[in-house]
């Protein structure tokens, strides 16, 4: 079942086009990544899709319904953190819940039981009654999904959520998206690390100056032809060896090369080099590949490599 539909979209403002013509479906129980450098659109995306700002062109449906003509509908299905969780830091993790709760509608008898399951859900049951200026930057994080999921929404849409966590933060965060799609919801998640949107997601679109130049699943992004480093000498020798071999190979350094050969192949590799007098000095797997990948299609080495700060680019 297609809970997000996004068909055709496009946002321009003034001469400026922002989004140009997305596509995209997100199915139940599913975690779809939105990757894309700073600037690359994915703010605008989803504040479209969560009703923020309308679309020039194109149609948004959630749950079949349009966001447009049947907004209250579609908004309906929808839980959402835009950017930062807006939480009250004066008051406790429980009176934040009840103030959304209260205006998210939930009727009166059922406010209690609610918000005790959804912390739960989020991992926040025994700091409930702490203050939140008191809890980490990963708390208040799962207290906005924890909000956001109040009302049983279908699909949540979360824009950079593990932004600033440190690494046992981002595996909560991960453990609790994946709890949540285990139970049907559908996540809509956008971020600019790779090994996020790798370890969190099912499916991934990429973003690069406001259009989607691929989306796959991740493994197959992962699957992506695995390479491996290797330093040898003479690399001349080596390079001659491995093409004959039919393999691709590249040049990266002084005495290093970049094959890309299935793990199975090598040991073989090794032999034929070895057999041929070349010198071995060391081979590793490129734990880079998915990042390169990811480089190639969007050929912007500079964005992702900086993690911060917001990128500006041009736009035809
Ligand atoms: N209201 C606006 N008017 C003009 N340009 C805008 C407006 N909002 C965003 N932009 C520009 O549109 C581009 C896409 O911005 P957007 O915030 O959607 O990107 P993003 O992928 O979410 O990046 P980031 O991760 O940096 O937020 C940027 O170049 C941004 O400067």
């Amino acid at each position: 079942m297609t809970v997000l539909s996004v068909e055709g979209v496009s946002k321009r403002i003034c001469s400026r086009t922002l989004v140009q013509e997305i596509s995209m479906t997100v199915k139940a129980g599913e975690v779809y990544g939105f990757l894309g450098p700073n600037g690359a659109g994915k703010t605008t995306t989803i504040r479209m899709i969560v009703g923020l700002i309308k679309p020039t062109a194109g149609r948004i449906r959630i749950c079949g319904h349009d966001i447009q003509t049947g907004r209250r509908d579609a908004l309906r299905s929808v839980g959402t953190i835009v950017e930062n969780p807006e939480t009250y830091s004066y008051m406790s993790g429980y009176r934040n819940l009840l103030h959304y709760a209260r205006l998210a509608g939930i009727p009166r008898r059922k406010i209690k039981s609610r918000i005790e399951e959804v912390a739960e859900i989020a991992g926040l049951s025994d700091r409930l009654d702490d203050l939140v200026k008191r809890y980490s930057l990963g708390m208040r994080q799962r207290l906005g999904v924890a909000q956001a999921i109040l009302a049983h929404p279908r699909l949540l849409v979360l824009d950079e959520p593990t932004n600033g966590l440190d690494p046992a933060g981002i595996r909560e965060f991960r453990q609790l998206i994946r709890k949540l799609a285990a139970n049907g919801m559908s996540i809509f998640i956008s971020s600019h690390m790779l090994s996020e949107i790798q370890q969190m997601c099912d499916r991934v679109a990429v973003l690069h100056k406001g259009q989607m130049i691929a989306e796959k699943q991740v493994a197959e992004l992962l699957d992506s032809e695995p390479r491996y480093r290797i330093r040898v000498s003479p690399p001349s020798l080596a390079q001659s060896i491995l093409q004959t071999w039919g393999k691709e190979v590249k040049e990266v350094g002084r005495e290093e090369l970049l094959v890309t050969i299935d793990q199975k192949e090598v040991p073989a590799m090794v032999r034929l080099l070895v057999k041929d007098d070349v010198e071995i000095h060391g081979v590793e797997e490129d734990k880079n590949s998915l990042e390169e990948t990811f480089l190639a299609l969007t050929g912007e080495q500079r964005e992702l490599s900086s993690s911060g700060g917001k990128g500006e680019q041009e736009h035809a």
